[in-house]
């Protein structure tokens, strides 16, 4: 039985803390759930880590949906959410084809979508659907030629506008909350004020749990990771090494050995090759 939303919730109300991870792909989505990891989330921030570019907006849903399938396949306990790309979900025709693509093609729990008042009435459509949905709020990096990639809602006003859409996004139906690089004092508050688990990233302990990307944790970010996230391993140098060898060793002749290869009898092979 995979972890369901229900159980989100009671995590929150028994004050354990509520983990989420990324995974793109089969090995690691694996990995992810035999280190005890409940939620895994295939975040579009996929575009960058994986795919190499500056933001997250080049991500299709196609790309995302062949992902999230790959994670789903690598997983059976647990919940797994997948992130509706850039501009999929912006008018509520497009947010039904996307949720249901990705829910029938990849087989995901959930779906998260970015923003606030903007798309309240097709969180809740979605929802009243049976689609369960997770919101983020804060930094939305969908939105980064807008919001820049700094901290959100350091100010009262914006602040306030973050707990009413929080609320908002909450009463349409949202079962979590994503709060992505807001001050821990702002994001503990939000925690507080909502019956649905909130997930930080850069927003403090003060949440109901935490989300970081896979990249990220094990070292293997080439390009600048985060303030907010801590590595846990530096997989990025132990593979380095590994290869090196790799190289060295076919350069050297050590590798491969017998050991490595197809034996053949001598007289199969001089009749194969007879007079030549
Ligand atoms: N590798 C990676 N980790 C992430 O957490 C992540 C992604 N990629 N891609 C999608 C979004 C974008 N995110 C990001 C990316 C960069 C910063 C960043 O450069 N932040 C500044 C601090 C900004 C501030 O404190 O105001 C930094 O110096 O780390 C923040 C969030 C979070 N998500
Ligand atoms: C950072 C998390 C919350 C995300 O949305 C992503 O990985 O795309
Ligand atoms: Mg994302």
């Amino acid at each position: 039985m995979r972890t369901t939303l229900f159980d989100l919730q009671a995590m929150k109300q028994a004050g354990r803390r509520i983990v989420m991870l990324t995974a793109y792909d089969f090995p690691s989505a694996r990995l992810a759930e035999r280190a005890g990891v409940p939620i895994v989330l295939v975040g579009d921030s996929l575009g960058m880590v994986v795919y190499g570019h500056d933001t997250t907006l080049p991500v299709t849903l196609d790309d995302m949906i062949r992902h999230a399938a790959a994670v789903v396949r690598g997983t059976s306990h647990a919940f797994v959410v997948a992130d509706l790309p850039f501009l999929t979900y912006a008018t509520e025709a497009d947010a039904m084809t996307a949720a249901r693509r990705m829910m029938q093609q990849a087989g995901v729990q959930a779906v998260k979508l970015e923003g606030g008042a903007p798309i309240v009435p097709i969180v809740r459509r979605l929802t009243e659907l049976g689609v369960p949905v997770m919101g983020h709020l804060g930094l939305t990096p969908q939105a980064q030629h807008t919001l820049g990639l700094r901290v959100q809602a350091r100010q009262a006003a914006e602040a306030r506008r973050l707990l009413a859409d929080a609320r908002a996004l909450e009463d349409a139906g949202t079962f979590a909350l994503v709060l992505e690089l807001v001050p821990a004092p702002l994001a503990e508050a939000v925690s507080r004020r909502l019956r649905i688990p909130v997930i930080g990233i850069g927003a403090g302990a003060g949440c109901d749990g935490q989300v970081q990307v896979w990249h990220d944790v094990l070292g293997l970010y080439d390009g600048k990771s985060p303030r907010h996230a801590r590595r846990y391993a530096d997989i990025g140098t132990a593979i380095e090494t590994a290869l090196r060898q790799y190289v060295d060793e076919v350069q050297s002749g050590a590798f491969p050995t017998p050991a490595h290869s197809a034996r053949m009898d001598k007289d199969e092979l001089d009749r194969a090759l007879g007079e030549d």
